[in-house]
């Protein structure tokens, strides 16, 4: 069988990526791409390495353009994400990258956004304790942020365990340029990200906190603080997120190693490296895989957890692809079966 799928902010990097790897999804096919801008281009003119796709002409986001078909994702900018999703009817199911339905919370949407809380879907992170059930049918999914997906991942075994503290956690993260999608920025400009890391959303003022926040609380059942400072890297793609809690009274690293292994070694995306192999942007560029590393910092009492992901598959389309598969009934991995492209 397969379901007619349609994929708004095709022009995008999150559109491309969720295209490159519907197309290689034995049961999408791709009826609909739409763009804003570009509308009337064809889809080869943009994303030139689309090329089974190159035919294909963006239509405007519009919802009578994406009505009728079994599936849509929404890779636009949160805003128009929710403005579309709620003209959407009920029998497609809607899989949204933007941020507009993360939040449970309304004072942190409004504050972090600034805008008018739109509500909340289903998190599309199956691997987090507790939220593989709830996309299974489900008809609307939130795709999480490239960031709380990589930080997540890192330290939910701990958190869901109790073995760490709840406050005192510390996250300082680097991720490649194409996070802030395509459109021209002054500080992605090459000469200023070349060569040379910056940070950025310094002092707890990054929109991530509060999801990944959200995300250590459901697991943790407590309410979970953390301090997060983002990282601008010369690289295109790519997340390496060092995310640090306070251990609680004798917890040993065997004990961590043990709730790692146990929550992950059936997981398809997620993996615990071998002792003394550490995460690298490199191993999983292009693939829909996280690597996650532990150590404890016996002097700080502190364990030091490192998680990397490619923004944009895992991050972002690789996600969204798994959450559709689950929302249909389809083996997890169907279209997923991608390495990373090391060196
Ligand atoms: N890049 C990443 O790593 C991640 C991105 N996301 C989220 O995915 C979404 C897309 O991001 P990304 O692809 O990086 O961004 P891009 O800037 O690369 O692409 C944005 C897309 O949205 C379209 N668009 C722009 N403005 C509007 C509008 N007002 N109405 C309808 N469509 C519009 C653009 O069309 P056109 O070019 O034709 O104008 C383009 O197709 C965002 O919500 C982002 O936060 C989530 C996780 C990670
Ligand atoms: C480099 C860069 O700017 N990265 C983006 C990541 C955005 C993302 O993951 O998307 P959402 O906005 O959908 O949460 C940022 O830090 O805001």
């Amino acid at each position: 069988m397969t379901y007619s799928v349609a994929v708004s902010g095709a022009s995008g990097y999150a559109g491309g990526e969720i295209l490159r790897l519907l197309a290689n999804h034995p049961q999408a096919e791709i009826r609909t791409v739409t763009a804003h801008s570009s509308a009337g281009q064809r889809l080869g003119e943009i994303q030139p390495h689309l090329h089974p796709l190159a035919d294909k002409v963006l239509a405007d986001t519009t919802a009578e353009n994406l009505a009728g078909h079994d599936v849509v994702f929404l890779a636009l900018p949160h805003g128009a994400s929710a403005e579309i999703a709620a003209q959407l009817g009920d029998d497609t199911i809607v899989i949204d990258a933007a941020a507009d339905h993360r939040l449970e919370s309304g004072t942190d949407w409004e504050k972090f956004y600034g805008s008018a809380h739109q509500g909340t879907w289903p998190y599309g992170l199956p691997e987090l304790p507790g939220q593989r059930s709830k996309l299974a049918g489900a008809t609307r999914i939130a795709v999480p942020g490239c960031y709380p997906t990589t930080i997540l991942l890192g330290l939910a075994p701990g958190f869901h365990s109790k073995l760490v503290e709840p406050t005192d956690v510390v996250i300082v993260a680097a991720t490649g340029t194409s996070g802030a999608g395509k459109a021209l920025k002054p500080h992605l400009l090459g000469s200023e990200v070349m060569g040379g890391m910056s940070p950025y959303g310094v002092g707890g003022s990054h929109r991530h906190t509060p999801e990944i926040e959200q995300g250590l609380s459901w697991v943790a059942t407590e309410d979970v603080q953390v301090s997060f400072t983002p990282t601008l890297a010369p690289m295109s793609r790519g997340i390496l997120a060092t995310s640090t809690a306070r251990l609680k009274p004798g917890i040993t690293e065997a004990q961590l190693r043990e709730t790692y292994t146990a929550q992950y070694q059936n997981e398809p995306f997620v993996h615990l490296l071998p002792e003394g192999q550490w995460p690298a942007t490199k191993q999983v560029i292009g693939s829909n895989h996280v690597t996650v590393q532990l150590a404890v910092d016996e002097h700080a009492g502190r364990v030091v957890v490192v998680s990397a992901s490619d923004n944009l598959t895992k991050g972002t389309a690789g996600g969204a692809v798994q959450s559709m598969n689950l929302a249909l009934g389809l083996p997890e991995t169907t279209g997923l079966n991608l390495l990373g492209v090391a060196p």
